[in-house]
């Protein structure tokens, strides 16, 4: 069959073929028919040409492109006639293996014609966009040793690879923004080889060590270096690669033995600001899969394509994992994996070339790497959908939050200016002549006063808000610990002393929340006292036409205010995302537990035959609701989610006189909360930007009658609520599904035992020598056969530690 042409159109999809493929796989949608969409992972295949060897073989191809995005493994071979005793058979030559004839869809799929220059049009020319928004990207190419993987990403003199284009086009960019940007540009370039890490760059260093920091993995003491020009970029690339272990195998005379993973790191800074924005591109060429028949290696081969296997195997799993959407992503169980976390799943796009041979030779390899790359399809980008519902969304609060905090340094900055305003103030003879400066300083004082008081009164009730708050968050908790423990009593004999005590310390809560609430509502008469009081001030201050002259003053006492209100709201919603992220840790062990422990007693029941089709069905429900677990609101916007019961509601902080009477004054547009109207959720943050100048701020502070509070579960409803429960505000809610990650215990290509299967063995590779590569880089290559020699290196002072 020859590339490029379009066979047996109809009968690719047949059922059979796309079962078989499913079992094969173990993907569990069907195999695509249509391109995968939008997402954070696009998934290309290359196929090379078929090489000399194979062509003397008069190998058949095993690939089928049919477009610029789909294929057909192993089509179907046109019928040769199948002659037995002489007589032409109906059937199929029962001697041969029935073909797969597989269709299969991907972001793009380039044939034998297509050169590195069409692959980077494709594939990472976007890259750069996404580079320049602030995003991490990653391109990795995957495939068999000899797959062609090394020629796409660094390429040859004559027809450069990926890595070579796609800096060439970083540069052009960063040179546009090179007159106002401050640009730093450095690379870094490893190779982990039998799961250990080196350094390209400094091949003299010794073993480089992974550390964990916030989250995120660092290669301790890797070199980077700052780059200049695309020449020495080339330059830098081919040497690097030149440090690369490499052995002849059966496929490949230049086979790269290890995964090399290159790294530009780009920092931005506006000029003559403090900012600066920062991103991260790997370009990872991975070491070539191996297939335990393809290879009979000498026993010092076999530890390196053991690591190799090994590793693409802790790689598939990590894809698979992701892939099905599971909570537990084993990063950890390589180098490779661990290195490349941020590079498959989280904040970062990612580009996969799964290079593949044509060849009938190549068949298993190359099936392989398609089953990879269609799991690798489908990782979607929503990873964050991976927690589990507690009502209130800690994400959401970490949005509120850096709204918050960016409202408040901009109310900082205009304070700071306003003060500077009043300091460079001329002096009152030439504002107020009338007025003497002892008289001034008088009405100041009396407006020091009054604002303090607001505001020591102010802190009060935000304080005694966020207490009551986090108090009622916490009653919500235990009303359903208190549900679930009721329901566990059940059929067991229990002391009772469990839900005895969940009982008492939820009375004690709600006591206390009763107590806040009396301090609240004294503190909001003291409150509208001090308003008045502020009111009649100004009044005053008209009435002796001393206004103006004091205006900012009065103006600047607002802004404090309002900056502290702030730096509250914003203290509470990070107190409350603590809470809830360490009981949301809780809440996910525990249902891990549950669902392990309905998971074996299912068996067990389905063991002894004791499972009806109505359980099998409700497990079978339970386990898909299982496998993807998402917020409840997760597609609520901002504005929805800040109607949520544990947002302080905002307090009136200005007069009308004052706010309406300084008209010289710049208007401060901040993110500031609308007065809650009858029927409003209450809401502090993500509305549209206004200006604080508003004429109908009354000073009094208001109790929005709105103010929604979670409702107790069911079984707690059933009691009749007394007057103080009513005034806790247990009301109305939603329920919260309980819901956990319930996965088979079945990883990709292991068995029961968590050994690989067959398919999976790791042999090494063979020690034939091939043709050479790249001319540059044959002219350095160290002798087939022997390994790079790395010497400890003494001079750590030019080195840094980046994040991967
Ligand atoms: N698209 C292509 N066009 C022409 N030649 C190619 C193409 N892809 C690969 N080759 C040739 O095939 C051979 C093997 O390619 P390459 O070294 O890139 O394989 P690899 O996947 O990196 O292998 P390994 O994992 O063993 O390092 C090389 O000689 C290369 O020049």
């Amino acid at each position: 069959m020859v590339l490029g042409s379009r066979r047996d159109g109809g009968k690719v999809c047949s059922p059979r073929n796309i079962k078989r493929f499913r079992s094969a796989t173990g993907v569990s949608a069907a195999p695509s028919t249509s391109p995968p969409t939008n997402s954070n992972v696009q998934v290309f295949i290359r196929v090379r040409p078929l090489n000399g060897r194979e062509r003397e073989k008069n190998d058949r191809s095993i690939i089928d492109v049919v477009d610029s995005t789909s294929l057909i493994f192993d089509p179907k071979e046109s019928d040769v006639p199948f002659f037995y005793h002489g007589v032409k058979q109906k059937l199929r030559d029962p001697t041969k293996r029935a073909n797969k004839n597989l269709p299969l869809t991907f972001d793009r799929v380039f044939d034998q014609y297509a050169d590195n220059n069409e692959v980077y049009e494709h594939t990472t020319k976007d890259v750069i966009k996404t580079l320049f928004e602030g995003y991490n990207c990653s391109v990795f190419s995957y495939g068999a040793t000899g797959a062609g993987k090394t020629y796409t990403m660094l390429g040859n003199d004559e027809n450069k690879g990926i890595m070579y284009l796609t800096m060439v086009a970083l540069y052009a960019e960063l040179e546009k923004l090179r007159e106002d940007h401050d640009i730093t540009l450095v690379v870094g370039y490893i190779e982990v080889y039998n799961e250990v890490v080196h350094d390209l760059l400094n091949p003299e260093s010794k073993q480089l060590h992974l550390l964990e920091r916030n989250g995120d993995v660092v290669i301790s003491g890797m070199k980077v270096i700052e780059i200049n020009s695309e020449d020495e970029l080339f330059e830098r690339l081919v040497e690097g690669n030149k440090q690369r272990t490499q052995h002849p195998t059966d496929a490949n005379a230049e086979s790269s033995r290890s995964h090399a993973i290159f790294q530009v790191f780009v920092k931005l800074a506006p000029k003559g600001t403090d900012q600066f924005k920062h991103f991260k591109l790997s370009m990872i060429d991975l070491a070539g899969s191996e297939r335990a028949s393809a290879t009979q290696n000498v026993k010092a081969r076999f530890n390196e394509g053991s690591n190799i296997n090994k590793s693409l195997l802790a790689l598939g799993n990590v894809i698979n994992a992701l892939a099905d959407n599971q909570r537990h992503i084993p990063y950890r169980d390589s180098k490779l994996t661990r290195i490349l976390k941020d590079s498959l799943g989280g904040n970062c796009k990612t580009i996969m070339i799964a290079n593949v041979s044509p060849a009938q030779i190549a068949y298993e390899d190359t099936y392989n790497t398609l089953k990879y790359a269609d799991r690798a399809k489908k990782i979607k980008s929503k990873l964050q959908k991976n927690i589990v519902s507690m009502n209130c969304n800690p994400l959401q609060y970490k949005k509120m939050n850096d709204d918050l905090k960016r409202e408040l340094s901009l109310l900082k900055a205009q304070n700071q200016k306003l003060q500077s305003q009043i300091a460079n103030e001329r002096p009152p003879s030439s504002s107020c002549k009338c007025k003497p400066l002892v008289q001034i300083k008088e009405w100041k004082d009396k407006l020091n006063k009054v604002f303090g008081e607001k505001e020591s009164i102010t802190k009060e009730i935000l304080l005694l808000e966020s207490q009551k708050q986090i108090l009622q968050w916490r009653i919500k908790c235990k009303h359903f610990d208190l549900e679930r423990v009721s329901k566990l009593e059940n059929g067991i004999e229990s002391s009772g002393k469990g839900r005895t005590k969940l009982e008492s310390s939820l009375a004690q809560l709600e006591g206390r929340v009763v107590g806040v609430m009396d301090a609240i509502s004294q503190a909001e008469t003291k409150l509208k006292t001090n308003s008045l009081a502020i009111k009649d001030l100004v009044k005053e201050l008209k009435k002796n036409n001393l206004y103006n002259s004091l205006s900012v003053d009065i103006r600047n006492l607002e802004l404090t205010l309002r900056n502290n209100d702030l730096e509250q709201r914003y203290a509470h919603g990070e107190k409350l995302s603590r809470l809830q992220s360490s009981r949301q840790e809780v809440w996910e062990q525990q249902l891990t537990k549950t669902s392990n422990m309905i998971m074996k007693y299912f068996l067990l029941l389905k063991g002894f035959n004791k499972v009806t089709n109505e359980m099998e069905m409700e497990y079978k429900n339970f386990w898909k609701e299982m496998k993807a677990v998402t917020w409840d609101d997760d597609d609520v916007n901002m504005e929805q989610a800040s109607n949520n019961n544990f947002i302080l509601r905002p307090i009136q902080l200005f007069s009308s006189d004052s706010a309406q009477s300084s008209p010289e004054l710049p208007t401060l547009v901040v993110n500031q909360p609308p007065a809650p109207g009858p029927g409003d959720p209450v809401s502090t943050s993500s509305n549209p930007l206004r200006p604080i100048n508003s004429s109908n701020l009354d000073g009094t502070f208001t109790m929005p009658n709105n103010l929604k509070l979670p409702s107790p579960p069911r079984s707690m409803k059933k009691k009749p609520m007394n007057n103080w429960k009513q005034r806790v505000g247990l009301a109305s809610s939603r329920k919260t599904p309980l819901r956990d990650m319930l996965q088979p215990n079945v990883k990709y290509g292991l068995n029961k035992e968590n050994k690989p299967l067959p398919s999976a063995k790791m042999l090494p590779p063979s020690r034939t020598p091939r043709g050479a590569n790249f001319k540059s880089v044959t002219a350095h290559l160290p002798t087939p056969g022997k390994t790079v020699e790395r010497k400890p290196c003494v001079d750590l002072n030019s080195t840094y530690e980046l994040g991967v």
